[in-house]
């Protein structure tokens, strides 16, 4: 049995993408499929949302998602986080549907269905998501099923040549399928398909050419192949040794293998994962694969579907119960265990932190003037960066102690010289109390280097250099593609230093409200707004225990070179409680217009402090407007912002500098996300998760109302003159023109739509989801949208269709490799 590729049906499966890579591997001995899955890797939603107990026959992974076939039901369950791909259990195509194979591309995921004397096969395949949201009614049956990026193809079960629909655009996957060749078994790559001919075990391939086509298996006979995006990977029938072609050796990666054996494989983006026959701990090489793995001491991983390529280790179906039950027994054991030492771990570092806060506290003598004022006025803003890296030294005893795990140290030399010695050149900003240079490592790594602004330390003010270093290891630890990755720190004795990714086009703040601003147009900012809110949300909801930013604000909202966002300046962050209703008491900080009254008046800080800045921040985000402006009449962004929202003005809150999106469904309901974020009291708000899949949405309707005169990603909007804001009198001026009578109904129709039919079906962000509609934020803002119609939602499709080319179609391999945003 063959175990395929990334987009087909396996006993593990690899997800990529965005949020990370992940590895999911079936828990199995006894070929009962029942032990559960298993993931692990960065991407939080794949990893934390596998369903344990649920008996899964195989499984297939996409872009940020993972499904299974279900034991029971025969039917798929997806979890993960995929704007297309519905989790849990996506909408039946009929009853008594079962299937019998499922596969998935970037976006999309395919069932082939089970022969059923109940039902009548018209239909050999049934596809979710996106662009292949219909089924594949060829009235023939196949037998096996792979998916590439935005196809997928299969095997007709009379003579085993293949079949592929969906999209071809660059890939020539479909006109390209060779018509009278037969396989044994396909397996699609990202832009390919590769199968092993029935005639000679020998493989043939099609579709985009693999880059270079390096080390091309020629007349090699294999068992198995796996497609990864821009190559493909082989085991070979004589010593189930590994062979790759195309492109396998993007910058930073690791060779194949070239002399274990494996009993399986499995691909992701620009990587390969094999199981070696001789052990059940996966291998993994080439690029950007899931740091974490299975250890050796897990249950069989890879037993089920194996074959007779079985590893050694999997023992026969003789022993059922026990064997099944033990990994799980221990399994939930270590799982009580890591919790125990979580809470545990908490509870020290949280004393540990207050004890050390109130010592440094008693030796300042107060703890007033703690917050920070607009840029540069008092305030303890850098309250544990400031503490903790301006304000510390080290004793010699306390450097010999390293501790970090993670975060990489380095020399002072080695950053001096990476800065030209701190030249001014380098500079790239500053903050109240830092300034940050770029810099480029001796490795070719461009990084931001932050360093103090005044030269420091009094030493009543010293903390303990352990402490130092385990908030800097915490901090490395937050592992979120829209989080600010520390990649390392200097503890050298003159001066600490802190060195992050470089981000090539600075802040949000930078971008919305400085002297050199690009137009950045609605996309790009609700994108930008999404991947921020997903980021908070990584923080609240996923990071162990959760963190509190306490300075959600557009100057910490970095841009990477492809405008991509990064929640930056961890420097306030609080280690919040597990249940996040339960408050710390926390003297104020942050930063003043991004405050929650609420934690400024009661000193009552949770995770809704930080929804309230991330609400000031979208209403930013919409208008243009700083938090707080004192050219304007309302200076407070809240105070101006809200009240027209709540009467139904949304479109006096827009940029006046952007042309308003054809459609105002979108930014209607951004304006609504907003107005909860900033209700009075914590309760009231949302939490992130609710927060993210409402922007997500928004997002969606957003890209799906462009017209196509208009580019779809608008670096420049070209100003309507006649929607300038006169800065003080908009709000009458607004009044007049607008519709009331649209504002009027409470409830939002799209929310109610069956998903398959939809470009965007409805999407929960997170697994701590459960089903939400836009109710969830609140009625009393909420505004009637209109229904669409199919005219309307072709176009959208096609439109999103078109985005979607432009994202994925990059020249070449090499650049969507470098490109990649990991
Ligand atoms: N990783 C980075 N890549 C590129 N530029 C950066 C990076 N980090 C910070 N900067 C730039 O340096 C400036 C100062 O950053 P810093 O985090 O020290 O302060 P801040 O958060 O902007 O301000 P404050 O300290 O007042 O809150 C930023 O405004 C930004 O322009």
């Amino acid at each position: 049995m063959a175990i395929r590729a990334l987009g087909s049906m396996s006993s593990a499966a690899a997800a990529y993408g965005g949020n990370g890579p992940a590895f999911c591997g079936l828990r199995s001995s006894a070929g009962s499929g029942s032990g559960g899955v298993e993931c692990f890797g960065s991407d939080a939603a794949s990893v934390y949302g596998a369903p344990l107990r649920l008996g899964l026959l195989g499984l297939t992974a996409g872009d940020g998602f993972v499904c299974g076939l279900t034991v029971f039901s025969h039917l798929p369950y997806c979890w993960g986080n995929n704007v297309y791909v519905q989790q849990g259990t996506p909408t039946s195509k009929g009853p008594n549907i079962t299937y019998s194979e499922i596969c998935a591309g970037d976006n999309h995921l395919c069932a082939l269905r089970s022969a059923s004397p109940q039902v009548e096969v018209q239909q050999a395949v049934d596809c979710w998501g996106y662009n292949i949201t219909g089924s594949f009614a060829e009235g023939a049956s196949l037998t096996s099923i792979t998916a590439g990026s935005l196809f997928s193809c299969g095997l007709f079960a009379a003579n085993r040549t293949p079949i592929c629909w969906g999209d071809e655009t660059g890939s020539r996957v479909i006109s390209g399928a060779p018509q009278q060749a037969k396989f044994v078994s396909l397996s699609a790559g990202g832009y390919h398909v590769c199968g092993i001919l029935e005639s000679s075990g020998a493989t043939l391939c099609w579709g985009r050419e693999l880059e270079g086509q390096n080390g091309l298996p020629g007349s090699a006979r294999f068992t198995s192949l796996v497609g990864g995006r821009f190559h493909a990977c082989g085991l070979l029938a004589s010593q189930q040794t590994v062979s790759c072609w195309g492109l396998i050796n993007p910058p930073n990666s690791i060779p194949p293998p070239t002399t274990s054996r494996f009993s399986a494989m499995v691909a992701g983006d620009y990587y390969t994962c094999g199981i070696p026959s001789s052990s059940l701990q996966p291998l993994c090489w080439g690029a950007q694969f899931p740091a974490v793995l299975p250890t050796g001491a897990l249950p069989p991983v890879d037993c089920m579907l194996c074959g007779n390529n079985c590893p050694a280790v999997c023992t026969p179906s003789t022993h059922h119960t026990n064997s099944v039950q033990t990994p799980i027994i221990i399994g939930e054991l270590a799982t009580a265990v890591v919790v125990v030492a979580c809470v545990l771990a908490t509870a020290i570092f949280l004393v540990r932190y207050k004890l050390a806060k109130l010592a440094a506290a008693t030796a300042n003598g107060s703890m007033s003037g703690s917050i920070k004022k607009q840029r540069g006025v008092s305030g303890n803003k850098k309250g544990s960066f400031g503490s903790s890296f301006m304000k510390e030294r080290l004793t010699s005893t306390e450097l010999e102690e390293p501790k970090m795990s993670r975060a990489e140290v380095f020399s002072h030399q080695e950053l001096e010289q990476a800065t030209g010695g701190f030249d001014k050149g380098n500079e790239v900003g500053k903050g109240s109390f830092s300034i940050v240079y770029r810099g480029v490592l001796g490795d070719g790594r461009v990084v931001a280097v932050k360093r103090a602004a005044a030269v420091p330390l009094p030493s009543q003010q010293q903390k303990d250099s352990n402490e130092f270093r385990n908030e800097l290891d915490l901090l490395s630890r937050l592992n979120h593609a829209h989080l600010l990755t520390l990649l390392g720190f200097c503890d050298d004795r003159e001066e600490r230093l802190l060195v992050y990714e470089f981000m090539a086009n600075g802040t949000l703040h930078e971008q919305l409200h400085g002297n050199n601003r690009q137009q950045i147009g609605w996309v790009r900012r609700v994108t930008v707004a999404v991947q921020a809110a997903r980021g908070l949300e990584y923080l609240h909801g996923y990071a162990c225990p959760p963190v509190i930013h306490r300075d959600i604000k557009s100057s910490n909202i970095l841009l990477d070179d492809e405008w991509n966002a990064r929640v930056s300046d961890f420097g306030l962050s609080l280690l919040g409680p597990m249940d996040s209703d339960s408050p710390l008491s926390e003297l104020p900080a942050g930063t003043l217009g991004y405050l929650d009254p609420e934690y400024y008046r009661l000193h009552y800080l949770t995770t809704k402090s930080d929804v309230y800045s991330f609400g000031v921040l979208l209403l930013e985000i919409m208008s243009g407007r700083k938090a707080i402006d004192m050219e304007y009449d309302e200076g407070n962004i809240v105070e101006w912002a809200v009240p027209l929202i709540k009467e139904g003005q949304v479109q006096c809150v827009l940029d006046p500098r952007l042309e308003a999106p054809p459609n105002l469904d979108a930014v209607h309901k951004i304006a609504r996300v907003a107005a909860r974020c900033v209700k009075m009291r914590g309760k009231d708000r949302p939490s992130m998760d609710k927060v993210t899949t409402s922007l997500e949405r928004a997002l969606a309707m957003l890209m799906g109302t462009y017209s196509e005169a208009q580019p779809f990603l608008p670096s420049e909007v070209v100003l309507g003159s006649n929607r300038l804001h006169r800065k003080s009198s908009q709000k009458s001026s607004c009044r007049s023109t607008f519709d009331v009578d649209s504002l009027e109904t409470t409830e939002e129709h799209e929310d109610h739509r069956n998903p398959s039919s939809l470009t965007f079906p409805s999407i929960n962000s997170s697994l701590r989801r459960g089903s939400l509609s836009d109710n969830d934020m609140g009625g009393s803002v909420d505004i009637a949208l209109p229904d669409h119609d199919v005219e309307a939602r072709q176009q959208r499709q096609q439109l999103m269709f078109q985005y979607c080319k432009s994202e994925i179609y990059p020249a070449s391999p090499q650049q969507l490799f470098l490109s990649s945003n990991f």
